[in-house]
């Protein structure tokens, strides 16, 4: 078995550490409290919980977190494994919040089944993986301290020959419960002896003699009196039998007289009987012939043939019923027939007319229309004329406005723009005018202006004093001007005021123009509503003459249905007298028919009453023989009692009382004589079978007491194997254990022989009791606790190794060992046992340890190692980190530093 890695998370010192570990030596150093320890710890906590630490669960939670996760993954077998455990500190309780073990066949989960799992795969619990493969710091002395006995239990439990034990106990048990059901049998057998004595003390075989003659004497009485008592009943039976005999015949005798009068009084009322059928007879014939009479009387009024002698058969009367009522179901359905047609002529009838009406009133709808429409069209036709009229005002109106256009500067229609131009025209004239008159207006001024300067001796252009007059030129000139403009201006004005009247003439015939345009319009509307209203009058017209044509129609049509409904009247009352004549027929159908059924009624009763007759004659008859027969039968019983009579014998019959009595009396008393016999008999049969079964009983014990000795017996000799199997696992056990305590003291003597080099000590001794001696090289004993520290660690160390080895040896393959785990073995070691332990790690290394593991901060031991880890722990944090080194590495370094 190895570690491969190791996590941490919030683990004591630790924050977050990942260390993978090699096969080989790994040594873990560091300075003191930087965390070595408890990286082992924490391997040995992953496997075992709880029961790996020394402390509280809570403690290996980092102070100030919550929770702490530890995970270790390792190998063995072949096979590789993960646990992870989680430890929360939270609450008032630390608690395992995650436990779980990766298996290869299985995922294990919780605290308990994960331990249980551990123990089972390393074969030890957290105890016995101290013991052999742990060596924790500081626990020196453990092994030595410990007494015989603990050391007997830990290296049996290591070994497992506890197994041993368990199986001697469990043979101890077996013999235990094996000698209980034995003894309990051997109670049970002494009870059977003593019952069965008991049971011969009874002398059973004589008792059953006695009983078994006794029996045979009772027995043979018995036979006697059977005997005598037969002959006894024999003789009363006889004499029973002749008087029962007489009784019999006087018993007849008595029935014979009854049966004598009961037949006699049965002959006298048959007799009546017959008196009274005879007189029913008669009256049957009667009834019979006023039947008949009838009969003769109402043949002659039907068609049958016969008379009241020779009546007609009742078929012939059926056949003729038949045929009556053949005729009248055809006469029945012409009735319906007949009737239907009644109602359907007359409603044909009814119709008719009703439409002959209708007919009629749509011709008079059709000629009121036609009145109508006339007076319309001679209302039209006089509107027309007054229309005709309008159109002639019209046109007359539109040729006098026309006539304006003629000496007009424009033609028709052109009025408008023509009065456009002539509004410009004139405009612009005004506007020439105006400015005309205000030049005037100016040149008039200055021309004052000018005169006045002047008349004041200035220049009238530039107001300088004047001294001849140069510039008088000037006015004149301007004077002249202004005259040349007056008489522009007396030309525009002429022109405008001819322009104003040419406007009042333009917008004259504008207007003329537009009422011209009206009036045609006017005129062609009117026209039209002419034209109009001459296609309706004409259509109208059309249509009077057409509704006329139609009235004719109807009316023609309205006489010609008169006539059809008369038709269908007559053609009702025809059907209508049919129905009388059918009803008349069947009045006579039904007389003849109710004639016929009473005839056949009166043939009924004259064949019912023939029939009673015959069947009562019959009876008459029978009646006759009956009594015939009786009166036989009297004669004869009247013989047999006078026989009887004679038959009788007074003197017998007392002799035969006598023998009954007698005979009578010996059978009762022998009767009781036997009772009392057999009732002893009887008592005696239950006496000898109540031995019998006594005597079967003592056989039945005398059996199971061979049985049950035969089960003792065996259970005695199962009682001796079990003893023996019991003895057997002891001795195998303390055999085992001396070989192991021989293999143990030889490797221990090897290992202590490697590492303790002073010469002081010859050898040491494990006896079989587990007692540890040491001796010195004088052969003086020496308890182990005597050593000195040092010698007492090096002690420890070979005891630890020879059981590790000794376990290794014994019991691989099977289960592979833990990794060797050392926490500071160097400590009370002097630097040459520091060698020695280095040795020793080698040799253990040799013996095939598959991985070692020690934490120690001596150089030497430091310089051996395959592989190397450091740990370190800062100062200000107080967390610790691991590190892994390259052995080389710290060799030059060693090696450098020395120089
Ligand atoms: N729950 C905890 N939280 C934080 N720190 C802890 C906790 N428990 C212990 N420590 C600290 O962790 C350190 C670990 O001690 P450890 O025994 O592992 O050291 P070491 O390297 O083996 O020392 P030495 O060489 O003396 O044996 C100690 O300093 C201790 O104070
Ligand atoms: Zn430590």
């Amino acid at each position: 078995m190895r570690f491969e890695r190791v996590r941490l998370s919030n683990f004591k010192c630790y924050d977050d550490a990942d260390l993978r570990l090699d096969r080989g030596v790994t040594v873990i150093h560091g300075l003191n409290g930087s965390g070595k320890s408890s990286l082992l710890e924490a391997s040995f906590f992953a496997l075992y919980g709880s029961k790996g630490l020394d402390g509280n669960l809570g403690d290996v939670v980092t102070i100030g977190a919550d929770d702490t996760e530890v995970e270790l993954w390792f190998a063995h077998g072949g096979d590789s494994y993960h646990v992870e455990r989680r430890v929360r500190a939270t609450g008032d309780q630390p608690t395992t919040a995650k436990c779980v073990l990766e298996a290869p066949d299985a995922t294990i989960e919780g605290a308990r089944d994960v331990r249980a799992y551990v123990e089972d795969l390393l074969r030890m619990d957290a105890e016995a993986f101290v013991n052999c493969a742990y060596v924790r710091q500081g626990e020196v002395n453990k092994l030595i301290n410990a007494s015989p006995a603990q050391r007997q239990d830990m290296l049996d439990s290591l070994l497992q020959l506890g197994k041993l034990e368990d199986y001697r106990e469990r043979a101890s048990d077996a013999r235990v419960g094996v000698g209980r059901v034995r003894d309990d049998k051997r109670g049970a057998l002494s009870q059977l002896d003593e019952q069965i004595e008991a049971k011969e003390e009874k002398e059973l075989h004589a008792r059953l003699n006695d009983l078994q003659s006794e029996h045979e004497e009772v027995a043979a009485e018995i036979d006697r009196f059977d005997e005598q008592r037969e002959k006894a009943v024999e003789t009363r039976d006889r004499a029973v039998e002749i008087l029962e005999s007489y009784e019999e015949k006087r018993e007849e005798l008595a029935s014979l007289e009854s049966d004598i009068e009961d037949l006699r009084e049965q002959i006298s009322e048959t007799e009546r009987d017959r008196e009274e059928l005879a007189e029913t007879i008669s009256d049957h014939r009667e009834t019979r012939e006023e039947r008949r009479d009838e009969l003769g009387e109402l043949l002659p009024e039907t068609e049958l043939d016969g008379d009241a002698e020779d009546p007609p058969s009742p078929d012939a009367v059926d056949d003729r019923l038949d045929a009556l009522a053949e005729r009248d179901d055809e006469l029945q359905s012409d009735l319906n027939e007949v009737t239907s047609a009644v109602t359907e002529h007359t409603n044909q009838a009814e119709n008719l007319r009703e439409s002959a009406e209708d007919l009629e009133s749509q011709a008079e709808q059709r000629r009121e229309q036609a009145a109508e429409f006339e007076s319309d069209v001679a209302e039209t036709r006089e509107s027309l004329a007054d229309r005709r009229e309008k159109i002639d005002e019209l046109g007359e109106r539109v040729e006098a406005l026309e006539a304006a256009f003629e000496d007009a500067p424009v033609e028709f229609g052109e009025a408008a723009s023509f009065r456009e131009d002539v509004a410009d025209d004139l405009s612009e004239a005004r506007e020439t005018v105006a400015g005309l008159e205000s030049d005037v207006e100016n040149r008039r001024e200055q021309i004052e202006e000018a005169e006045e300067l002047l008349d004041q001796g200035k220049c009238p252009e530039c107001g300088q004093d004047v001294d001849d007059s140069p510039h008088v030129e000037t006015i004149d000139d301007d004077r002249e001007r202004l005259a040349a403009l007056e008489d522009d201006l007396a030309e525009a004005r002429e022109r405008q005021s001819a322009l104003e009247d040419r406007l009042e003439r333009a917008e004259d015939l504008v207007e003329t123009e537009s009422e011209i345009r009206e009036c045609r319009t006017n005129r062609s509307n009117v026209e039209q509503l002419v034209e109009q209203r001459e296609a309706t009058v004409e259509e109208k017209v059309e249509q009077i003459e057409q509704l006329r044509e139609e009235a004719e129609e109807l009316e023609a049509e309205a006489e010609q249905k008169r006539e059809e409904a008369a038709e269908r009247e007559d053609a009702a009352e025809e059907c209508r007298e049919r129905v009388a004549e059918i009803n008349k027929e069947r009045g006579t159908i039904r007389e003849r028919r109710e004639r016929l059924e009473r005839v056949e009624d009166l043939l009924d009763a004259v064949a019912d009453a023939t029939d009673a007759i015959e069947r009562l004659r019959e009876r008459r008859e029978h009646l006759e023989e009956t009594n015939d027969e009786r009166r036989e039968r009297l004669v004869e019983k009247r013989e047999r009692r006078s026989d009887l009579q004679e038959e009788f014998d007074e003197d017998r019959i007392e002799q035969a009382r006598e023998q009954r009595e007698t005979a009578s009396d010996y059978v009762e008393k022998a009767d009781a004589k036997l009772e009392s016999l057999r009732e002893r008999r009887d008592d005696l049969q239950s006496a000898i079978g109540g031995v019998e079964n006594e005597i079967e009983e003592l056989e039945s014990l005398r059996e199971r007491r061979d049985d049950l000795a035969e089960r003792v017996a065996w259970l005695d000799s199962l009682y001796e194997e079990t003893e023996q199997l019991q003895r057997m696992y002891g001795d195998l056990r303390a055999e085992l254990r001396q070989r192991n305590v021989e293999s143990l003291q030889a490797m221990l003597n090897e290992i202590f022989d490697l590492v303790y080099q002073n010469d002081s000590y010859a050898r040491i001794e494990l006896s079989g009791e587990y007692e540890l001696t040491v001796y010195q090289k004088d052969g003086e004993p020496l308890d182990p606790e005597q050593l000195s520290g040092g010698e007492r660690a090096l002690f420890n160390l070979s005891l630890r190794c020879a059981i590790y080895r000794l376990l290794a040896e014994g019991i691989e393959g099977t289960a592979p060992m833990p990794p060797l785990i050392l926490d500071e073995p160097t400590v009370f070691l002097d630097s040459g046992h520091v060698s020695q332990l280095v040795e020793l790690v080698e040799a253990m290394r040799e013996y095939g340890v598959e991985q070692i593991l020690v934490v120690s901060h001596d150089e030497e031991l430091v310089g051996a190692a395959d592989d190397l880890v450091r740990v370190e722990k800062d100062s200000t944090t107080n967390r610790s980190t691991v590190v892994r080194e390259e052995p080389e590495d710290r060799l030059a370094e060693v090696v450098g530093a020395g120089d």
